[in-house]
């Protein structure tokens, strides 16, 4: 059976990234990804606000909804300070397959815990199962029309804590016009938009950070 495009990319970062590396299996996916197949990783031009907004949140416990190769949760967790870690969730389990053995390859396997299945099954397990008390960061790359569902869920489910800092992809592109609708008219979240471009395109796209205010 002829492979899938997931797997073609993790062969060419198992033949070509330096194993343990994080930033040389990123920079292998972004080639791949930019001069031979597109695929839907944040990539690195958005990768860069999510570094800076990792980096500035210096999160202890991180949530990403939406792993696919696990390129976003190598490029946070290679961030992350000692003891820290990231909670990624992806319901596909073919990606889940591929991003496990992206994580291990980048050597980030020790801060970050893949959560097979989908988002709205698995919020409401944080706290009692993965035993979670409040998430620091919070990463929105899954379908675009669960973001505004789960971001009412975490709050629901009290893992949002003041300071929490929620970040949305494809803000532009494919879009999430409900969730910016209803994050940016929101009296407890404060918002930035950071324009940027859908991945390996010249394509218009934009992040949105949302800081919770408790
Ligand atoms: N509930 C739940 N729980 C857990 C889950 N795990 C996975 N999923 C389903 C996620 C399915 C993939 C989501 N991502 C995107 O759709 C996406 C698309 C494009 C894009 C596409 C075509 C174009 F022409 C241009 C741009 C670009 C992006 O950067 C994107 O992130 C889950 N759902
Ligand atoms: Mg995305």
């Amino acid at each position: 059976m002829n492979q899938s495009k997931e797997q073609r990319i993790l062969n060419f970062v198992l033949q070509n990234a330096v194993r343990g590396d994080p930033c040389s299996v990123l920079d292998t996916i972004d080639k791949y990804c930019s001069q031979k197949e597109w695929a839907m990783n944040v990539g690195d031009e958005k990768g860069l606000i999510l570094d800076k907004t990792v980096e500035e949140a210096n999160p202890s416990v991180a949530l990403e909804l939406g792993t696919y190769c696990g390129y976003s949760a190598v490029r946070i967790a290679r961030l992350l300070k000692a003891g820290a870690y990231l909670l990624t969730v992806e319901f596909n389990p073919e990606f889940a397959a591929i991003a496990k053995q992206m994580i291990e390859f980048a050597g980030v396997q020790d801060k970050v815990k893949l959560l097979e299945g989908p988002s709205e099954e698995i919020i409401p397990q944080l706290k009692k199962k993965y035993e979670v008390d409040t998430l620091d960061f919070v990463f929105l790359d899954h379908w675009k029309d669960r973001y505004t569902p789960d971001t009412i869920l975490l709050q629901e489910c009290n893992l949002l804590r003041k300071g929490s800092v929620l970040l949305a992809d494809n803000i532009i592109f494919p879009g999430a016009p409900e969730f910016l609708n209803y994050i940016r008219n929101n009296p407890h979240f404060q918002c930035t938009n950071y324009p940027s471009h859908l991945e390996y395109m010249k394509v218009v796209d934009a992040m949105e950070k949302a800081v919770f205010l408790g």
